[in-house]
């Protein structure tokens, strides 16, 4: 039907918009009223609706931008009133509403395809931002890749199942785990408890430890995982040792690859769903009517009919408001892609020039022929106002062509195969064949059984097409009276080519010419006298169904793959967010935990620092103390007392007198020396008790943490051994062995004891207790009277001085000792030696104890840093588990809910507009 058939019958249809070549600008659909005469109700409807929600134009706005699924109103489908209509006669009126129908069914298509595109446009780009956030949270807190799905929490292992098929992975982060842990292998290292906190702190990292769960998939899981599945191989290595092999950070750059690449075919599909360009390939045996049947469809002799020799080249028609509005033949350069904008890569012909272009074997294999279409929006299939579609006419199919039309078939941008036969000749082997291997690529095909005008028995012929047809294709034949049309293409008017190839011809000629071309003699609508009406209906009906069923293709081969990769995509990310959700709450739970028992732990190691510091300074310095003290009193003591102790000397005798004091020397000395060495003992044992009770306060405050030094105090003192006797240089006199002040003194000390009785035994007298001897030698000088006192005077004098010689040489092994001990004491304390030893070995002492004490200092400040850098690093975990925890629920969410919007794009039944145009 032209423009001019519904201008006739309208009288105010859409004037300015019905006509054939809307403007470029405005690709929004125009719709022209039939039968009535007066713009209808619902057609006024739906171009309201079409204008809010068409997506051509005013749908942005109105779209419900927070993604909820602007689902489908089925009152759109609902029967509507039939609007009032002028008076008119019986045929016209179901005509007219029959035509009605089929523009609103058409309208409603359109609706309802665009609704969908536009959905899924919507959810492809939430779901890209959503990916992408889903990466850069990947980056920084790498996600944890499922071992195993949770739903199998649930699933009781099979008792019968045979060991070696249990998977290693068969631990899972159920949802009902109060606390599942982290999966060892992915926990943040320093974040638990140090193992030195407490016994029992040790064993839950060590038993968190044994729970260590492999992140990897299972081949369950694999199973549910479609788009983000992670092919692990990787050469001879199963994928369980991978599990066991592969870091988290590789299993996150794995999976940060393969949402990129999920972004790009996301990308690509959101393009490919914009993309309002259709193909439709029209495809048959030689001389099948191909070309015949293209230009019937576009009402104009455009493609060469009837060529000898036969089409060899793939002419593909398009509206020409794609090229600026010109009609011309672009014929494609061999092996080179063909772009508009580069003239080098296509010759420019006019449409006449297309007869022998067709044949041309040589120089071209492909051609676009701009053509300007003749037809209104509702009617055309090249410009119907929800795709642009191009009709490709290929090569009959023979031996050379029969493969590079199935090649060129397949090719995902041709959405309908459109196969003519030969009513006469019907399917040949060749046609067999293609169809089969069509079949397998695109389930239905679009069947034109040409030249059915030339059979006489149609019922017959129509039978035995229909059998043909379902030995090839079972879904073809089940929805044959869609699909399988038996038409005569050329008893349809078309408009002639325009004489100059451009502008002309159908561009706002309503008549198409007028005359139609040589063969035919009524007008292009078929109102002429002697045309086949019938035939005409049959085309009508064919072209209707065709656009259906490429509007229908359209939305399954374009919308399906968009909607079904999102449902899986989304599945997967809501699988993922669902589970690192929980493993985020784990890992939050834990370090909360944790760091509930750090803290407390760090303050009781910074006190434990002090207190313990402290503690060993008091240690230390009364160890000191005690041992200087014990040793300057013992030494002391003993070199007071050195004269009275047992020396081991026996005196040899006046003769050996010297060598007497020598020995007595030494034998003080040694004595001295000896004690000493007590001291050093007990100095020895002193630190052998503060190390270990050091060692007390560390295993007390480090545990195992406490680093023991090996003590062995075997080595102390030892290089101090010979220095006394080079330190004290005694020398024995001569007056040391009569030392009258020592034996006065022992006199006195005695004081009429046994010393004062050897005396008074040597002088002879009765003289007891003090200066007995002078008292004796006077008292004998009374005894012999003055004169003869004065001759006995010297010789007594002589004797006493002889006698009392001989007491004191007598009293030298009494004597000496105590004469040396004294020279001894003196010198030891000119050299300050009680102090010096005493110091010493104090000194050392504290030397030896600092070691220990440094060294459980630095172990108390480890640990307080350690604790420190560790409650530093658990907090930074507990910040960043909280954010994953929120970024992975939001992420279920909405992964959840842009799911939900896909679902609720219904692509599985029919399409409203079609079901409708199916009503009788
Ligand atoms: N009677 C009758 N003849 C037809 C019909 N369709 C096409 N023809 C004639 O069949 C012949 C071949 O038509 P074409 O359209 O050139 O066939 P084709 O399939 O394009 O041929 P190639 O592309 O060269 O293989 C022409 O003479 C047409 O006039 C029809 O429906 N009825």
């Amino acid at each position: 039907m032209s423009q001019e058939h519904y201008k006739g019958k309208g009288k105010d249809s859409e004037e300015g918009d019905s006509t054939s070549n809307p403007p470029r600008s405005s690709t929004r659909p125009k719709y022209v009223t039939v039968g009535t005469g007066s713009t209808s109700e619902s057609a006024a409807r739906l171009q309201a609706l079409l204008d809010n929600d068409s997506g051509y134009g005013g749908s942005v706005a109105g779209d419900n931008l927070n993604g909820a699924a602007p689902g489908w109103n089925p009152t759109l489908t609902e029967d509507r009133p039939t609007p009032v209509h002028s008076p008119m006669q019986r045929g016209e009126t179901s005509k007219a509403a029959e035509d009605e129908r089929r523009i609103q069914a058409s309208a409603i298509h359109q609706l309802w395809y665009n609704q969908h595109r536009v959905a899924l446009g919507r959810s492809i780009n939430r779901t890209v931002d959503l990916l992408k956030g889903f990466q850069e949270e990947n980056a920084h807190w790498p996600a944890t890749y499922p071992s195993v799905q949770r739903a199998e929490a649930s699933i009781p292992t099979r008792p019968d199942m045979r060991p070696n098929l249990t998977h290693t992975q068969s631990q899972l982060p159920s949802a009902s785990d109060a606390s599942p842990s982290r999966p060892g292998s992915i926990r943040r290292s320093q974040t638990s408890i140090g193992e030195g906190s407490t016994e029992a702190e040790s064993s839950k990292v060590a038993e968190q430890r044994t729970v260590e769960e492999p992140r990897l998939i299972t081949p369950k899981i694999a199973q549910d995982f479609s788009i983000l599945k992670l092919d692990l191989k990787l050469g001879a290595l199963h994928q369980s040792e991978l599990v066991h092999s592969l870091e988290k950070g590789s299993i996150a750059s794995l999976l940060d690859g393969k949402i990129s690449q999920s972004i790009k075919h996301l990308l690509s599909l959101r393009d490919r769903i914009e993309d309002t360009s259709s193909k439709v390939l029209v495809t048959g045996d030689l001389n099948a009517g191909k070309s015949t049947f293209c230009n019937a469809l576009l009402r104009r002799k455009i493609l060469p009919e009837d060529q000898q020799p036969c089409t060899s080249i793939f002419c593909e028609v398009l509206d020409a408001r794609e090229n600026g509005g010109i009609e011309e033949v672009h014929a494609i350069h061999k092996d080179v892609v063909y772009d508009r904008h580069n003239e080098s890569t296509y010759d420019v012909y006019t449409l006449q020039d297309l007869e022998k272009l067709v044949t041309d074997n040589d120089t071209y294999t492909q051609c676009k022929v701009y053509v300007t279409d003749v037809r209104s929006i509702d009617e055309s299939l090249l410009n119907n106002g929800v795709v642009d579609i191009s009709i490709i006419d290929a090569p009959g199919l023979n031996l050379d062509t029969t493969k590079t039309t199935a090649v060129f078939a397949r090719q995902e941008e041709i959405d309908v195969v459109v196969f003519v036969v030969s009513a006469a000749n019907r399917f040949t082997l060749t046609a067999t064949e293609f169809l089969w291997a069509a079949a397998a690529e695109k389930a239905y095909i679009f069947i034109v059984v040409n030249g059915y005008d030339t059979i006489k028995d149609k019922e017959r012929c129509q039978k035995k097409i229909l059998e043909q047809i379902a030995g090839i294709s079972r879904d073809t034949f089940k929805e044959s009276s869609e699909l399988v049309h038996f038409v005569s293409s050329k008893a349809i008017p078309t408009a002639p080519a325009p004489p100059g190839g451009n502008g002309g011809g159908g561009s706002g000629s309503s008549s198409g010419g007028g005359g139609g071309d040589g063969d035919d003699d009524s007008d292009p609508k078929g109102h002429g006298k002697g045309k086949d009406k019938e035939a005409m209906a049959d085309f009508q009906h064919l072209e209707q169904s065709l656009r259906r069923f490429v509007l229908e293709k359209r939305a399954r081969s374009k919308l399906a793959p968009a909607k079904n990769y999102l449902l899986n995509v989304l599945g997967d990310v809501n699988t993922l967010a669902s589970v690192n959700q929980e493993v985020a709450q784990a890992e939050l739970d834990r370090v909360t935990k944790e760091l509930a028992e750090i803290e407390p732990a760090l303050e009781a190691s910074k006190r434990a620092k002090a207190d313990v510091s402290d503690d060993i300074d008091r240690t230390i310095d009364a160890t000191c103390k005690d041992i200087y003290n014990h040793t300057r009193s013992t030494l002391t003591s003993m070199i007071s007392r050195a004269a009275d102790e047992d020396l081991g000397v026996v005196y040899p005798g006046l003769l050996s007198a010297f060598d007497y004091a020598e020995d007595l020397k030494d034998a003080i000395l040694s004595q001295i020396s000896a004690s000493v060495t007590n001291c050093e003992e007990h100095a020895r044992r002193k630190t052998v008790e503060g190390v270990s009770s050091i060692k007390q306060l560390g295993l007390l405050h480090l545990g195992d943490e406490y680093t023991d030094l090996s003590f062995r105090s075997d080595i102390m003192f030892k290089r101090k051994r010979d220095i006394l006797a080079k330190q004290v240089e005694v020398e024995t006199e001569l007056w040391d062995f009569f030392d009258l002040s020592t034996v006065l003194q022992r006199q006195e000390k005695v004081a009429g004891g046994g010393m004062a009785l050897t005396v008074a035994t040597v002088v002879g007298g009765r003289m007891v207790g003090g200066f007995g001897w002078i008292d004796g030698a006077l008292g004998a000088a009374k005894v012999v009277g003055n004169r003869n006192l004065q001759r006995l005077i010297i010789p007594g004098i002589i004797a006493t001085a002889i006698a009392a010689a001989a007491y004191v040489l007598n009293q030298i092994p009494n004597t000496l000792p105590h004469r040396l001990t004294n020279k001894i004491s003196q010198q030891l304390a000119a050299i300050d030696y009680v102090h010096t030893n005493s110091d010493r070995i104090s000194s050392s002492v504290r030397k030896v104890l600092r070691f220990p004490a440094d060294n459980l200092r630095v172990g108390l400040q480890r640990s307080v840093e350690q604790l420190g850098s560790k409650r530093e690093e658990t907090q930074k975990i507990r910040g960043e588990s909280e954010v994953a925890r929120k970024y992975f629920g939001n992420l279920v969410n909405e992964s959840s809910k842009i799911r939900n919007t896909v679902q609720a794009v219904d692509l599985e039944g029919a399409a409203p507009g079609v079901a409708a145009s199916y009503d009788p």
